[in-house]
Order: structure tokens, then C-alpha cells, then sequence
């Protein structure tokens, strides 16, 4: 059970709350996913979001350390990588259909196995910065244990190698590289607007 599940309370999200799959229909979980490498923002730009939205914002990251004890780049850490994205998975599967709000992911959580097709029914807008940028950006490492001992080299390779995955499950890629998290907002809260 996820520290922040009461804020998940449908009856918080009057937005929010059915998304459409071409099999299955209407499928019940949130307005807006957000995904990208850690310190794109998911987290300050799905706060804004939610509060823009009038729902409720919630944080895959918390819902991890909430449901196994330890901060999620400890969980990766302790775990090992293969094992902590089948935490995920396995999470994520009841978190999906339970929160209507805004739900920002972990970092890594669209590279799990089964985790595209889970998205397939939500809106995912895809957060992108630049190396130089996300190296600027504060607390990455204390919250990412798992970047040392070279977090330049690795996040290098992490970029290179998930943004094609990022890009592939996001309906919407918005830049961020030197822009405030209000001008970023606009462009993820137009990507939900129906295009004519
Ligand atoms: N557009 C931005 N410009 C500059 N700094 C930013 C921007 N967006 C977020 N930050 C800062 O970068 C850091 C990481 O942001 P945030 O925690 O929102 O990222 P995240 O994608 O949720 O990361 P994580 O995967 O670690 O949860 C924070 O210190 C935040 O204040
Ligand atoms: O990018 C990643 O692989 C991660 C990002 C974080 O959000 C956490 O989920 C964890 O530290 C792993
Ligand atoms: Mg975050």
C-alpha cells in the first residue's frame, strides 16, 4: 500500500480517470504518465501539472520505497537491476488502475519488460534533457546511487540508450534543456489538448 494512496482517491481527480485501449476498451488509471531519465523533472513538471488539472500527482519512486522500505535507487542497488524492474512491474500493474491523478514514473520503469504495453492506454509525455543540462540539476546523486562511480559516463550511455525507449511509449516529447518548469508545463498540457 503506497504512503500517498489516499491522494490517489478517484474522488480527487474528477479530470482524470479512463483512458481508451483498442482491445479492451475503456481502462480506468491516469490523465497524464510522465517518463524520462532521472532529474528530467518528472517530478517538479507532474506536481504543476496535477495542480493545474485539479488531481491528484503521484510518484511511482514513492509507491516503491512505500511498498519494499528503501528509497528505489537503493532498491536497485540492493535488488540488482532485473529484480527491481520486476518489482516494478508488479507494482506498477495496481498502481495504474487505482490512480487517476498525474503519475510521474521512476527513471528507468519504461525499460522494464512489459511496461510499453502497459502504458499503451495513457497519455505518457516523455520529459528529454541534455547531458550538460541534467548534470546541473540538483540531488541527482544522493537519490541515484547506482549513477557512481563515473555519473557523467553513465548517464551518457543511460541517454543514449533510453531515449529511443522513452520516445517509443510517449504520445508527446517535450524538451526541457534550460527551460523553466512553467514553459514546460504549457507544452505537456498542450500535448493533452485533441488535435483537430
Ligand atoms: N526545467 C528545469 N530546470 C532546472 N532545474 C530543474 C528543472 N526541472 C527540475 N529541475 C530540478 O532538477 C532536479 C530534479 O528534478 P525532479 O526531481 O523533478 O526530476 P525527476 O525526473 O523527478 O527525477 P527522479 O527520477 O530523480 O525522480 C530538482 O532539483 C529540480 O528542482
Ligand atoms: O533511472 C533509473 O534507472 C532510476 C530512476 C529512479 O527514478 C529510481 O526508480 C531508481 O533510482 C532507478
Ligand atoms: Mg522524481
Amino acid at each position: 500500500m503506497s504512503a500517498n494512496s489516499a491522494a490517489s482517491d478517484p474522488a480527487h481527480d474528477p479530470a482524470g480517470g479512463t483512458a481508451s485501449d483498442p482491445v479492451n476498451g475503456p481502462v480506468s488509471g491516469p490523465v497524464l504518465v510522465l517518463v524520462g531519465p532521472p532529474g528530467s523533472g518528472k517530478s517538479t513538471v507532474g506536481r504543476l501539472a496535477a495542480d493545474h488539472l485539479g488531481v491528484s500527482f503521484r510518484d511511482f519512486d514513492d509507491d516503491m520505497q512505500a511498498e519494499h522500505g528503501k528509497e528505489a535507487g537503493e532498491l536497485v542497488v540492493d535488488f540488482g537491476r532485473e529484480r527491481f524492474q520486476e518489482l516494478e512491474h508488479e507494482l506498477l500493474v495496481r498502481v495504474l488502475p487505482e490512480h487517476h491523478g498525474v503519475l510521474a514514473l521512476g527513471g528507468g520503469t519504461p525499460t522494464a519488460p512489459g511496461v510499453p504495453e502497459l502504458l499503451k492506454p495513457f497519455h505518457v509525455v516523455f520529459l528529454d534533457v541534455d547531458l550538460d543540462h541534467l548534470l546541473r540539476r540538483e540531488g541527482l546523486l544522493p537519490l541515484h546511487p547506482w549513477l557512481m562511480p563515473n555519473p557523467r559516463a553513465q548517464l551518457r550511455q543511460l541517454l543514449s540508450d533510453r531515449r529511443p525507449v522513452y520516445a517509443a511509449v510517449a504520445d508527446a516529447t517535450v524538451p526541457t534543456s534550460g527551460r523553466e518548469p512553467a514553459d514546460i508545463l504549457n507544452d505537456v498540457l498542450a500535448s493533452l489538448e485533441p488535435s483537430t
